[in-house]
């Protein structure tokens, strides 16, 4: 049944403790982290979305991040194994709240990695990063729960930025939009749309035409715009210090069996 529901994870007190990999460490106003996580939890609900909240774990700085923990394929929840060994105990708590959903709730198993944010949906086609993060028996776990149920998994090697999804996301019709200096094979994608900014390849799809986007990337908006998409524009500028984008700061779950 068609839901319109998006976990969220309030961000916690060791924020600043966050990891980071391909960026130099830049200090994180927490204070200023909050609020903007607020905002933008109140523009998903500004748009219609049911915001449930996923227990925080005040121990774990990247637990905001809830997009790496799970990935959703219709009404199955697949509770990932994240590539960062510190960023595993977060997963306890998504796996409470996908089955407090009513979510039929699958594992990736030891000694595959995967991070959610490897993982693109478009339509049916699932591309997975197989970058830092995720590894080749992850792709293989991920092939084994989602393929039997219809979707098509298409392997993407990641190199220069965290997640599949640092690099690209794509528009209502399909279209994969990212910055090509971080785009390793754009050929792989049907249709590829360079954007201007490193952060313009970042969209989450709100609904209605609309895509939730960073404020870090106005000359991409402007692009999209121009193209006929409606972007809303959200200040993640603390949470970008720590390697992370607007969509991973939420799963959207549209697809519940009940
Ligand atoms: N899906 C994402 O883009 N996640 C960002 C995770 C950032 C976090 N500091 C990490 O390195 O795991």
């Amino acid at each position: 049944m068609p839901s319109k529901k998006a976990l969220v994870r309030r961000p916690g007190p060791r924020l600043a403790e966050g990891l980071v990999t391909h960026v130099e460490r830049r200090a994180v106003d927490v204070g200023l982290a909050v609020e903007q996580w607020e905002a933008y939890v109140g523009t998903l609900r500004a748009h219609g979305w049911e915001t449930v909240e996923v227990e925080p774990v005040d121990d774990c700085p990247d637990a905001v991040f809830v997009e790496d923990t799970v990935v959703m394929y219709r009404n199955v929840a697949l509770i990932t194994r994240p590539g960062a060994a510190s960023r595993r105990p977060e997963t306890l708590g998504v796996e409470e709240a996908v089955a407090g959903l009513g979510c039929s709730v699958h594992w990736i198993w030891e000694p595959a990695t995967l991070e959610g944010g490897d993982v693109l949906k478009v339509d049916d086609t699932l591309y997975v990063g197989r970058g830092g993060r995720t590894n080749a028996a992850g792709v293989q776990q991920l092939r084994a729960a989602f393929e039997p149920l219809g979707a098509r998994v298409v392997t993407v090697p990641v190199s220069t930025v965290l997640h599949l999804k640092s690099a690209v996301t794509a528009l209502p019709d399909g279209t994969v939009v990212g910055h090509p200096p971080v785009v390793d094979h754009p050929s792989l994608f049907p249709r590829f749309l360079p954007v201007p900014e490193e952060s313009g390849g970042h969209v989450v799809l709100l609904g209605d035409g609309k895509l939730l986007m960073a404020a870090s990337a106005p000359k991409t908006a402007e692009l999209l715009a121009d193209l006929g998409h409606e972007p809303v524009l959200v200040d993640i500028s603390e949470f970008e210090k720590l390697e992370g984008c607007v969509t991973c700061l939420s799963v959207r779950v549209r697809e519940l069996y009940a």
